[in-house]
C-alpha cells in the first residue's frame, strides 16, 4: 500500500495539470466571446454542450467515471459561459437594464393607492411609508392597485407580499408577473392588534367581537379568555370597526388596527392581543416608473426556466458565481404550464454593481423569461 504523503503527491502533480488546462480553456473564451459578438450568436448552446457530455461520457472507463465526468464538464462549461458574460460586458455589447438611478423615491404629494378600506393594515403602511403629505385612495382588490399604477390614477401602489406567519400573498406575486409596475419600497409593519370599543366602553361587557377571521384566529388565546363573546366574522378588520360605530352599543368590541382606532374615533381597550408578538406584514411600494435609489441594496427578480433536470442550479449559479447573496425564494405555478413553476428570487445588491450586471446578464441569457420586479 503507498503511503498517504506519495498519493497527494500524485495528485498534486495531477491537480497543477488539470488547473493548467483549464487556465487554457478560460483564455479560449476569449476567441469565442469575440465571435459570437461578431456574429450575435448567444453564448449559452445547448446542443453544443450535449454533443460534448456524450463524446467525453464514451470516453469514461465506468459508470461512476461518466457519471463525474458530466458533472465536471457541465461545470466547467458554465463557468466558461461566466467568462463569455464578462467579456460581453467589458466590451459594452450586453445591453443595460431599463432602470434610472435617482437619489430619492419622491414620496412628497404622492397619490398613493391600497387596497380595503380607511384603517386596513394596507392603509396604516401606507400612511407609515408616506406620511401626512401624500393623498391615499383605496380599491376593492390587489389588480385595482396595480391597474391604478399603471393607468397613472396613482403615483404609488402598497401590496401586502408576505407575513412572517401566513406566508406568501400568492395573488400579489402573480400580479407582479402580469403588470409592468416596478417594486421600489418595501415596509415591514407589525402586525398589532387591538380590541376597540366605544369611548367609555368596558371591557367586561362585551358581548360581541367583530374581526375579519384571521384577525379573530390570530387573537385565538386572548379570545379564549373571554369565551363568552360571541365572535362575527367581517369582510376586515377596518370594517369591523366601522360595524361597532354603526351601532352604537356599548357591549361591541373590534379586533382591528390602532390607525383604525384613530380613524373611526374608537377606544383602544387592548393592545397587541394577537398571540403571535412578531407577527408582521411585508409591504411592497410599486411605481409605474422604472427606477432605483442609489443606495438600493435588495433585487427581486422573477424568471422561467425549462422543466429540466439542473435548470434551477444553472440559474441560482450566476448568483453563487457572482458572489450574490440570495435572501429568499419563492415558486408560483404558471397558470398556462401545468405544473410548471415561476421562480421569485431576491438578493443582496444594486443594479449598477458590476457582479450583478454580470448575474443577471447570465441569468437572462440562460432563463426561458427574466423580470427584473425591482432594486429598493
Ligand atoms: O462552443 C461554444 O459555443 C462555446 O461557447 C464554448 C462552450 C464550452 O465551454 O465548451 C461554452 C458555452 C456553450 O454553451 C457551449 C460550449
Amino acid at each position: 500500500m503507498l503511503d498517504l504523503s506519495e498519493s497527494r503527491a500524485q495528485i498534486d502533480v495531477i491537480d497543477k495539470e488539470i488547473t493548467r488546462l483549464f487556465q487554457k480553456r478560460i483564455d479560449v473564451c476569449r476567441d469565442v466571446a469575440a465571435y459570437k459578438i461578431q456574429n450575435n450568436k448567444k453564448v449559452l448552446d445547448k446542443t453544443r454542450e450535449n454533443q460534448k457530455l456524450e463524446a467525453l461520457s464514451k470516453l469514461a472507463e465506468d459508470g461512476f467515471k461518466e457519471h463525474g465526468i458530466c458533472d465536471l464538464f457541465t461545470q466547467v462549461m458554465a463557468i466558461c459561459r461566466k467568462r463569455q458574460y464578462q467579456i460581453m460586458k467589458e466590451e459594452g455589447v450586453a445591453q443595460p437594464v431599463p432602470f434610472d438611478c435617482v437619489d430619492e423615491i419622491d414620496k412628497i404629494n404622492a397619490t398613493v393607492v391600497f387596497q380595503g378600506v380607511e384603517g386596513a393594515y394596507s392603509h396604516a403602511a401606507s400612511m407609515a411609508y408616506f406620511g401626512d403629505l401624500a393623498t391615499y385612495f383605496h380599491v376593492p382588490n390587489f389588480e385595482e392597485v396595480m391597474k391604478a399604477v399603471a393607468n397613472k390614477e396613482a403615483d404609488f401602489g402598497v401590496l401586502p407580499l408576505e407575513n412572517s406567519s401566513a406566508g406568501q400573498v400568492g395573488d400579489v406575486y402573480d400580479l407582479l408577473t402580469r403588470y409592468d409596475n416596478t417594486i421600489v419600497g418595501e415596509y415591514y409593519l407589525p402586525v398589532r392588534h387591538c380590541l376597540l370599543g366605544l369611548k367609555g366602553a368596558d371591557i367586561d361587557k362585551i358581548q360581541t367581537v367583530y374581526s375579519h377571521p384571521q384577525g379573530l384566529m390570530q387573537c385565538g388565546k386572548f379570545l379564549n379568555e373571554h369565551s363568552s363573546w360571541q365572535q362575527i366574522s367581517q369582510a376586515n378588520t377596518a370594517m369591523a370597526a366601522q360595524k361597532v360605530i354603526k351601532e352604537n352599543n356599548p357591549k361591541t368590541a373590534a379586533i382591528a388596527s390602532e390607525t383604525a382606532a384613530k380613524l373611526y374615533g374608537l377606544e383602544i381597550l387592548e393592545e397587541g392581543i394577537n398571540d403571535n408578538k412578531t407577527n408582521t406584514t411585508r409591504f411592497i411600494i410599486v411605481s409605474r416608473k422604472k427606477c432605483y435609489r442609489r443606495d438600493a441594496s435588495k433585487i427581486s427578480i422573477m424568471f422561467e426556466i425549462p422543466h429540466e433536470s439542473g435548470s434551477l442550479y444553472t440559474i441560482l449559479s450566476h448568483m453563487i458565481y457572482n458572489d450574490l447573496n440570495m435572501t429568499k425564494i419563492e415558486s408560483r405555478p404558471i397558470p398556462e404550464q401545468p405544473f410548471e413553476y415561476r421562480f421569485f428570487v431576491d438578493f443582496e445588491g444594486n443594479l449598477a454593481d458590476a457582479a450583478v450586471e454580470n448575474a443577471i446578464l447570465g441569468i437572462k441569457e440562460e432563463a426561458a423569461r427574466l423580470k427584473i420586479l425591482g432594486n429598493y
